[in-house]
């Protein structure tokens, strides 16, 4: 009895637990999952600052020019009085007793006189205005991004601003391909009784959030698999074909003789329903992904990529949808369609067929298609990256 897909996925992202954490600097945490928050450790701003080049002021005009302090300095020792106004720079701390910024193309300074330009040429000014207060960001101590977070370009900067010199990130799964068939070829046409290897070369851009370790070629014997299976440093391995019941298809009996726990064996989807994910003694995870290309592509959406998610402790992201007409939907099985999006709406790019990666080459995501789908609402995963 094949399991249900939306089962099969969820079964997938609970059958590891994240990596150990590791501290690393800035930029070698980009792609990784936070291990811990990022915390504030300082206010932001740290003072309060101005958000123009002019002078702060306070009072009614027209001003004296007090002093001046530029973007660098530390916090001027004075304290502002009424009548008063000192030269700041956008990002400089602005004088205790400061009410407001006036920006310099709102002002003309005559010596040490410094008059604000007509009313009729600028809103008047309300206190606070044009000057950042301490803390006005956030306060010390806030969290800013939670654990669980993609490490992004902007986050990098958000904890670099924050002041971080490193960040608590899980470590990317390692990943090892083992690609079977006495029928492969990996280079040149492919010829009758041959084909050519279409999953392996597709594997590395779906590995984003992993390590790929190595890609093995074997061909369809079972000690050689088995071997394969119980060696490496991977912690996940990813095999290709084998996963039928053809005298050729080895991956049950390697699984089987290694002791393995087979926490999915069979999907009720289409294409790619003899998809399987083990555990092996030991902890580490195999994911069989069905010869047919087109199929080994559902399972590493429905297997692979949550499973990596989990590995790298990646929180769950919430689902994107769209909205895909009536037809095609299969009675009992999920179907994963290749699909191209426009305005909110999906449309099937067709070239679907389990044996054929021409529409997932076509389409920009795959829709999952619910049994007995009538039109409406439906989720679509991106199969570009490991998202
Ligand atoms: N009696 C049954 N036969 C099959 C069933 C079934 O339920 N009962 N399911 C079919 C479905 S659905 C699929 S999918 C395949 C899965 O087969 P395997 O995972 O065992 O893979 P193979 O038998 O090795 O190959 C199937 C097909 O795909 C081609 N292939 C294999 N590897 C690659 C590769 N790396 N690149 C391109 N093409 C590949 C292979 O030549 C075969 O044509 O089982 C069905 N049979
Ligand atoms: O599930 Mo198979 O993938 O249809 O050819």
């Amino acid at each position: 009895m094949n399991m249900p897909w939306t089962l099969a996925r969820q079964t997938a992202r609970d059958a590891a637990k994240p990596l150990d954490a590791t501290e690393l600097v800035l930029p070698e945490a980009l792609g990784l999952a936070l291990a811990s928050g990022v915390r504030a450790l300082t206010d932001q701003p740290t003072c309060d600052t101005s958000a123009m080049d002019g002078y702060a002021v306070t009072g009614p005009g027209p001003w004296r020019i007090a002093g001046r302090v530029a973007a660098g300095d530390p916090v001027p020792e004075v304290v502002l009085r009424s009548g008063e106004a000192f030269g700041v720079a956008t990002g400089a701390p602005v004088p205790d007793g400061s009410d407001f910024v006036v920006p310099v193309e709102l002002c003309s300074a005559d010596g040490t006189v410094l008059r604000e330009a007509p009313l009729a040429e600028r809103r008047p000014a309300t206190p606070g205005r044009h000057i950042r207060r301490r803390g006005e960001d956030w306060p010390a101590g806030a969290e800013l991004v939670p654990a669980g977070s993609l490490v992004t370009p902007a986050l990098l900067g958000l904890a670099a601003g924050a002041g971080h010199d490193t960040l608590l990130v899980h470590r990317r799964p390692r990943v090892a391909v083992i690609v079977t068939g006495d029928e492969l070829l990996h280079t040149g046409p492919p010829h009758p009784g041959h084909v050519r290897d279409a999953i392996g070369p597709m594997l590395p851009g779906l590995l984003t959030r992993a390590d790929l370790l190595d890609t093995t070629h074997l061909r369809d014997d079972l000690s050689a698999l088995t071997d394969a299976l119980a060696s490496g440093q991977a912690d996940v391995l990813v095999t290709c074909g084998a996963t039928s019941v053809g005298p050729a298809d080895h991956l049950r009996r390697a699984l089987s003789s290694l002791d393995a726990e087979v926490l999915v064996s069979g999907v009720a989807c289409r294409p790619g329903h003899p998809m399987l994910l083990a555990v092996l003694p030991g902890g580490r995870c195999v994911v069989g992904l069905p010869g047919n290309p087109f199929a080994a592509l559902a399972a590493v959406v429905t297997l692979l990529h949550p499973l990596l998610d989990a590995l790298g402790g990646h929180a769950a992201r919430p689902p994107v949808t769209a909205w895909l007409p009536d037809g095609g939907a299969h009675r009992t099985d999920t179907r994963l369609v290749p699909v191209t999006r426009s305005g909110g709406l999906a449309v099937p790019a067709g070239h679907d067929r389990p044996g054929s990666l021409r529409g997932a080459a076509l389409a920009d995501a795959l829709a999952v298609v619910p049994p007995g789908h009538r039109g409406g609402e439906v989720e679509v995963l991106t199969c570009g990256s490991a998202s």
